[in-house]
């Protein structure tokens, strides 16, 4: 039994697959039996429906959403209004003591503002105070990936890389769970294993792009960060995640 917090990303499109959410939530209650958990959400689909009826157009660079100020709002209110609060509810039926927050809670994570995007925030660990008092009583924090600058200006942050900023701040074993079964080759299949040398190969002949690359970057950064691999998995199965979660393979490894 390890006793390393586990520090799990999950994305929108899992929030919005009922079944496979308390399939996976259940699997997360047992993982709490033994080790301290903690999860990290985003919502890129539900914010990009929110956007839209509110009438704003929003682009993405590189895989990251581009946001003016006057999108906060809409985005504030879909990560950490209405997804996190799902996602506590989800929890708490599933048994976990869950407690909603955002990367700004107890100044845990800080933030470099990413000029390029407009609010969007470039996450670093900063207080882990909050976080390991909570996970010491045995709550399970749901962290929305919502954050703030130096100057209180609130920012919108992907959330791979604020699952990666969130595992380094308590130095745990990260996973990133998605849609797919972890990161494909041209050819649709399943690779095993990357390090960084060919992590860089892929994404510079264009096999892993968009949101995926960053999944790539962030977990390739928080490995040679914490000299530990870093899995990108399918949340589809929840038995993925107890496999991953006892140290097996499952999806794909990134390697430092
Ligand atoms: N090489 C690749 N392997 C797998 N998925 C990829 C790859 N390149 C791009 N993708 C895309 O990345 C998506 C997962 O990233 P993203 O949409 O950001 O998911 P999440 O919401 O789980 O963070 C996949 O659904 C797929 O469309
Ligand atoms: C800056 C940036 O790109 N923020 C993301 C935050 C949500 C997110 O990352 O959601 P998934 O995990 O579902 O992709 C966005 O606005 O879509």
């Amino acid at each position: 039994m390890t006793s390393s917090v586990l520090v799990l990303k999950v994305g929108g499109r899992l929030l919005q697959q009922s079944e496979a959410l308390s399939a996976l939530l259940q699997v997360c209650q047992r993982i709490q039996q033994q080790r301290p958990l903690l999860l990290v959400h985003g919502g890129g689909e539900q914010i990009e429906h929110w956007l839209q009826q509110f009438q704003f157009s929003s682009t993405k660079v590189d895989g990251q959403r581009v946001t003016p100020a006057a999108h906060i709002p809409v985005i504030a209110g879909a990560l950490a209004g209405d997804l996190n609060s799902q996602l506590v509810a989800v929890a708490q039926q599933a048994g976990l003591n869950a407690v909603g927050l955002t990367l700004a809670a107890g100044a845990s994570i800080r933030c470099q503002i990413d000029h390029s995007r407009g609010c969007v925030g470039i996450p670093e660990a900063a207080d882990k105070h909050l976080l390991e008092t909570l996970l010491a009583q045995g709550f399970t924090p749901i962290m929305a990936s919502l954050a703030q600058a130096a100057d209180g200006q609130r920012l919108n942050v992907n959330a791979d890389l604020a699952a990666a900023a969130v595992a380094r701040l308590v130095d745990g074993d990260l996973v990133l769970l998605t849609d797919v079964d972890g990161i494909l080759d041209k050819q649709g299949r399943l690779i095993d294993t990357i390090n960084s040398q060919q992590a860089q190969q892929l994404i510079a002949d264009g096999t892993v792009v968009g949101g995926m690359r960053v999944k790539l970057d962030a977990a390739l950064s928080a490995a040679q960060h914490s000299r530990r691999s870093i899995a990108v998995a399918g949340w589809q199965h929840a038995s993925n995640l107890l496999r991953l979660a006892n140290g097996e393979q499952s999806g794909t490894r990134i390697q430092f």
